[in-house]
C-alpha cells in the first residue's frame, strides 16, 4: 500500500501534564512530558506499573486533553482542538492495536477491516481491506472469524485494521500481552515492519523487554516523567 507521507511530520509531545483525580487524591500522571516520534519510527515505552503509560497513549490518541502542553501529529495539536474536531481527527488519523486484538466475533477477518473503514469514514482505495491483511501474511484467512484464529493470527488482523486509512500515529496497548514468546517476537516484527511500510508514528507500551529490540527507541516512564 503506497501513501503520500512525505508532508507528515510525526508525534510530537511537548511539556505535557496531567493531573488524575480530585482535591487530595490528585495524581500527576504524567509530569512535563516530551517525546518525538517521527513517521516510519516505533517507539517502546516501559515502566513500572503505574507510570503513567496509559496516560501517554490517551493523551497522544486525543483520548484525554492534558492540563498543560500541546499534543501535536503531523502538525495539528490535539490539546487545542474543539472534542468534536478531535475525536474526528482521530478517526481519521489515529490507529491504535489492542492487548489482544479486540476483534469483534461475528466477523470475518476481511469484515473486521472494511467494518472500520466505514464507520470512520477514512479515504478509501479501492480493495485496501485485501491489501492490508495480504500485508500482514493473512490473505489466505480473509474469511475466518477471531475464534478460528490464532492469538497471533488475530493480532496481525488488529495491526491491518489499525493501519486501514493509512493513519499519521499508531498506538499499541501491549500488543504481545496475550501472546508466548516465538508469537510476540513476530507480532512486534510485524509492528515494526508495517511501521517502516506505512510511514507511520508508533509508540507501544509494553512490559515485553524481549521485544525490545525490534524496536528503533526504547523510552521508559517513571512517576509520570519519562527518560530515555
Ligand atoms: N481516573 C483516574 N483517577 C485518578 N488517578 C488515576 C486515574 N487513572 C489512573 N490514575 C493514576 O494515574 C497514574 C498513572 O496511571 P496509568 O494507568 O497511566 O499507569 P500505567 O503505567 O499505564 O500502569 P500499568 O502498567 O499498570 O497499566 C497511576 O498512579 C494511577 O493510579
Amino acid at each position: 500500500m503506497t501513501l503520500d507521507t512525505t508532508t507528515r511530520t510525526g508525534l510530537h509531545l511537548a511539556g505535557v501534564t496531567l493531573r488524575l483525580g480530585d482535591g487530595d487524591d490528585t495524581v500527576t500522571a504524567l509530569d512535563e512530558v516530551s517525546l518525538t516520534v517521527a513517521p516510519g519510527e516505533l517507539v517502546a515505552v516501559v515502566g513500572p506499573s503505574g507510570a503513567g503509560k496509559s496516560s501517554l497513549l490517551a493523551v497522544a490518541g486525543g483520548l484525554t486533553v492534558p492540563d498543560e502542553g500541546s499534543n501535536t501529529v503531523d502538525g495539528n495539536d490535539l490539546a487545542a482542538m474543539k472534542p468534536a474536531a478531535r475525536t474526528a481527527y482521530r478517526r481519521q488519523h489515529i490507529g491504535f492495536v489492542f492487548q489482544s486484538g479486540n476483534l469483534i466475533p461475528a466477523l470475518t477477518a476481511i469484515d473486521q477491516l472494511r467494518l472500520i473503514h466505514h464507520l470512520h469514514r477514512r479515504r478509501a482505495e479501492p480493495r485496501e481491506a485485501e491489501q492490508r491483511l495480504a500485508d500482514v501474511g493473512m490473505a489466505g484467512k480473509a474469511h475466518r472469524r477471531p475464534h478460528q484464529l490464532s492469538g497471533g493470527e488475530r493480532q496481525r488482523v488488529g495491526i491491518a485494521r489499525a493501519l486501514m486509512g493509512g493513519p499519521s500515529l499508531l498506538l499499541a496497548d501491549e500488543p504481545t500481552a496475550a501472546l508466548d514468546r516465538a508469537r510476540s517476537h513476530e507480532v512486534v516484527e510485524l509492528l515494526a515492519r508495517e511501521t517502516r511500510r506505512a510511514g507511520v508514528a508508533t509508540v507501544m507500551v509494553t512490559h515485553d523487554t524481549d521485544v525490545l529490540r525490534h524496536c528503533d527507541r526504547v523510552v521508559e516512564m517513571v512517576d509520570g516523567k519519562l527518560s530515555g
